[in-house]
């Protein structure tokens, strides 16, 4: 359709080549899909249940039966990975932790039936003693309170091992202790794990944004309050997550990642721009509350709202995003996929 013609014009329209959907879609310099994704599952002992996490709309916490169930729809919609967090009974909880590298606890169990059920779907798993600890803390702790580094650290290349044994594909540190990176490294190297993967939860930081995972695990009692800032990073520091990711890659991490996400995208960025390896974000599950609160009250509308969100994660750099809505977006993308 021609317009009337004017004197004056602008040198470059850049309206012209949003004008069409086909150059829309042309033109689109980042494409979220679903192999962008990895899915964190919350598991528990039981059967055949499933508990809602109130403070997650939509979110469960799955029995093993069940996380079998999500697995083969995750297969289905070609979700690469699923990470495991689990849901420890009180009394399985200890000042040392002992449960976290249990050879059948539950997450040992939970990545063996995986494997044999879809070997081809990556298992990552956790590496941090808050689920297993008294006090909710990702370490051992001193009288004081104050978690202490290398102790900590020893029980963390247990629990490495213990998951690379029983089949995990990826082993994914959160506990933020110095060093720990280049101890499950040489650990997994000296038993024969030299194909286990690490991704290092490098830039993580002590974040209000975490609440209602704590309430998802069952760990927010046992922090009575508490904050992990002697060991996870300040909000307010960014140069200082670009040194925790140099250091993690030095010690052997495979993969690195910053968490949370969308306030922390600037960190995402960086991280791509400065090393150039394959770096992942957590949209955490604060981010998925405000969405879902924002979504079930009608404020914003669910599909748009959250393929944007994760879509910006993808612009920022990431190569791929730990978000509680990636069977959903998945499902969306399979659907979109199928309908012609
Ligand atoms: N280590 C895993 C987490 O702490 C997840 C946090 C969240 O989703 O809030
Ligand atoms: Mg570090």
């Amino acid at each position: 359709m021609t317009q009337q013609i004017f004197a004056h014009f602008p040198a470059s329209r850049m309206r012209r080549l949003r004008r069409h959907d086909f150059s829309r879609r042309l033109v689109a310099e980042n494409k979220l899909t679903a192999d962008d994704l990895i899915y964190p599952v919350f598991i528990m002992e039981g059967e055949n249940e499933r508990e809602a996490v109130p403070s997650m709309p939509g979110v469960e916490r799955l029995t093993l039966d069940q996380l079998l169930i999500e697995a083969g729809l995750l297969v289905k919609y070609g979700v690469p990975v699923i990470a495991l967090f689990p849901v420890i009974a009180q009394e399985k909880k200890s000042l040392l932790a002992e449960e976290a590298y249990h050879p059948n606890g539950l997450v040992q169990r939970a990545v063996k039936a995986l494997k044999a059920a879809y070997p081809e779907l990556g298992v990552l798993t956790d590496v941090a003693l808050d689920p297993y600890t008294t006090h909710g803390q990702d370490g051992i702790i001193d009288a004081e309170g104050y978690v202490i580094n290398d102790t900590t650290t020893d029980i963390l290349v247990k629990q490495a091992l213990s998951h690379a044994a029983v089949g995990a594909d990826i082993v994914a540190p959160s506990d933020m202790m110095d060093g720990r990176i280049g101890a499950i490294r040489t650990a997994l190297e000296q038993n024969g794990f030299v194909n286990t993967q690490i991704m290092a939860y490098s830039a993580k930081y002590a974040s209000s944004f975490y609440g209602p995972f704590r309430d998802a695990v069952g760990s927010s009692n046992n922090l009575k309050g508490g904050n992990k800032k002697t060991y996870q990073l300040d909000p307010a520091n960014s140069n200082e997550g670009l040194q925790e990711v140099a250091l993690d890659l030095q010690e052997g991490a495979d993969m690195v990642m910053v968490k949370p996400g969308m306030p922390y995208l600037d960190l995402v960025y960086r991280v791509k721009q400065h090393f150039g390896v394959p770096t992942f974000a957590y949209q955490v599950s604060g981010e998925y509350a405000m969405l879902q609160a924002a979504i079930q009250n009608g404020w914003l509308a669910e599909k748009p709202a959250i393929m944007e969100a994760l879509l910006c994660f993808k612009r920022a750099g990431a190569d791929g995003i730990l978000t509680y809505y990636a069977k959903q977006v998945a499902q969306w993308l399979y659907e979109e996929g199928h309908k012609n």
